[in-house]
C-alpha cells in the first residue's frame, strides 16, 4: 500500500511515531526554531496530511499551497495560530487534543496561585543562596483559605482549577462567554467583568485567545484590580497587554503576577522578567509524560482518521469533518 505523505512539526512522542510510520511518510521538522515558510510551502505541497504546531500559522496564503491536504492535526487544545474559517472553507478538518490536558493544565495553573501566594520560589531561593541563617527576614506569603478567585474562562480547564481553589477554602466566582448551566453544582457564581476585577484576590485567566480575548487584559483592567491582587495568565500571551502588566506591577496596582503563557515566546530579555513580583513559567501547563503522550496519540488518531476520510475523534470545524 502507498504511503500518505505527512508533513509533522515535531515532537513527535515515540508510541505516536510508531503508529504513524506504519502508514505514513513521514517529514519531521525537529528543531525547537519554526520551521522558515518557503520551506514549510515546499512540505506541504504534496503533503496529505499536516501535524501543525502553535508557533505556525496556518493562513489562507498556506493552505492554497497545499492543494492534496485532507487534514490539519495539531497537539494543543488551542487553535488560536490557524484560521479556522479559511480551513472549513477549503474542506480541512483540523484536529486538536482537548479534555485530555485538563488536569495537567489545571495543576500547573493552581500551582502558580499557590507558589506566588505562598512564595515557594523564593523561599528555594532564600535557602539556596546561604539566607537562611536566623528565622528572620523570611519570605511571607498571604494565604489562599477564605479568598476569592476568579476565573475568566470557565471552560474545562477552568472547572478542574475551581475545584482544586475550593478545595483550599476559597470562594470562586467566574466570568464566562455564558454563564453555566452546571453552575449550581460548580458552586461558583457567575459575575460580569468589571465586577470580577473588583472582588478577586486572585484571577486566573483561561479564555481561548480570539480578536476578542486579545488584550482583554490592559491598563484600564489592571486599574480596576485590587492593589492587593495575583494576576495567573495560563491561557494566551496576547491575552494580556505586556506593557501595561509591567506598568501595573512596578506602580503596584497589583501585588503579583504568575504567568505560564507570555508575549512574545519564548521570553527571555524582557524587563518584566527582572521584576521581583514575578513568577513565569516556559508554556509547560501540559508538559507532563503522561498528558503530553495522551495528546500525541490523539493528535495521531485525529491525524490517521482524517488522511483515511474517517471521521476525526476531536474536530474544532465539526461542519466539515469525515
Ligand atoms: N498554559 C498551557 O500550557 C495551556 C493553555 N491552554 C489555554 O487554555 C485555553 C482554555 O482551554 P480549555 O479550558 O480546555 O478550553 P474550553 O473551550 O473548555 O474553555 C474556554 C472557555 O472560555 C470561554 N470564553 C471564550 N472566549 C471568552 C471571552 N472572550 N470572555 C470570556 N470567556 C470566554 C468559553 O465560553 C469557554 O467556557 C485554551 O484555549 C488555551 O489557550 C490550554 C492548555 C494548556
Ligand atoms: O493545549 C494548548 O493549548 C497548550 O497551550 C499546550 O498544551
Amino acid at each position: 500500500m502507498e504511503k500518505y505523505k505527512v508533513a509533522i512539526m515535531g515532537p513527535l512522542y515515540p508510541d505516536a511515531r510508531a503508529r504513524l510510520e506504519e502508514v505514513c511518510e513521514i517529514k519531521l521538522w525537529d528543531k525547537s526554531d519554526p520551521i522558515p515558510r518557503d520551506e514549510l510551502v515546499e512540505w506541504l505541497a504534496d503533503a496529505e496530511g499536516f501535524i501543525s504546531r502553535g508557533d505556525i500559522k496556518v493562513d489562507k496564503d498556506l493552505l492554497s499551497q497545499a492543494p492534496q491536504l485532507r487534514v490539519i492535526a495539531q497537539s494543543s487544545v488551542g487553535y488560536d495560530n490557524i484560521d479556522i474559517s479559511a480551513c472549513t472553507e477549503q474542506a480541512i478538518p483540523v484536529g486538536n487534543t482537548p479534555v485530555v490536558l485538563v488536569e495537567a493544565t489545571a495543576d500547573l495553573t493552581f500551582g502558580l496561585v499557590l507558589s506566588s501566594a505562598r512564595r515557594i520560589h523564593e523561599g528555594w531561593n532564600y535557602v539556596q543562596e546561604g539566607h537562611w541563617t536566623s528565622r528572620r527576614n523570611i519570605p511571607l506569603g498571604v494565604d489562599l483559605f477564605g479568598k476569592t478567585l476568579g476565573i475568566v474562562g470557565m471552560g474545562n480547564i477552568g472547572v478542574a482549577v475551581a475545584r482544586r481553589a475550593q478545595a483550599s477554602g476559597m470562594q470562586v466566582i467566574y466570568h464566562n462567554r455564558s454563564i453555566r448551566t452546571d453552575q449550581e453544582q460548580l458552586a461558583a457564581t457567575f459575575v460580569n467583568f468589571d465586577q470580577l476585577l473588583e472582588e478577586s484576590d486572585f484571577i486566573v485567566v483561561l479564555v481561548p485567545l480570539s480578536a476578542e480575548s486579545r488584550h482583554l487584559f490592559g491598563k484600564d483592567q489592571f486599574k480596576h484590580m485590587k492593589s492587593s491582587a495575583y494576576f495567573i495568565n495560563a491561557s494566551r500571551g496576547p491575552v494580556v497587554d505586556t506593557e501595561a502588566l509591567y506598568e501595573a506591577l512596578v506602580n503596584q496596582d497589583i501585588a503579583y503576577a504568575a504567568l505560564d503563557v507570555v508575549n512574545p515566546e519564548p521570553f527571555s530579555d524582557h524587563p518584566l522578567i527582572h521584576l521581583p513580583n514575578v513568577l513565569i513559567t516556559p508554556h509547560i501547563g501540559s508538559a507532563t509524560l503522561e498528558t503530553r503522550t495522551q495528546m500525541g496519540e490523539l493528535t495521531a488518531d485525529n491525524l490517521l482518521a482524517g488522511l483515511a476520510k474517517q471521521t476525526l475523534p476531536k474536530c474544532v470545524n465539526d461542519e466539515v469533518n469525515y
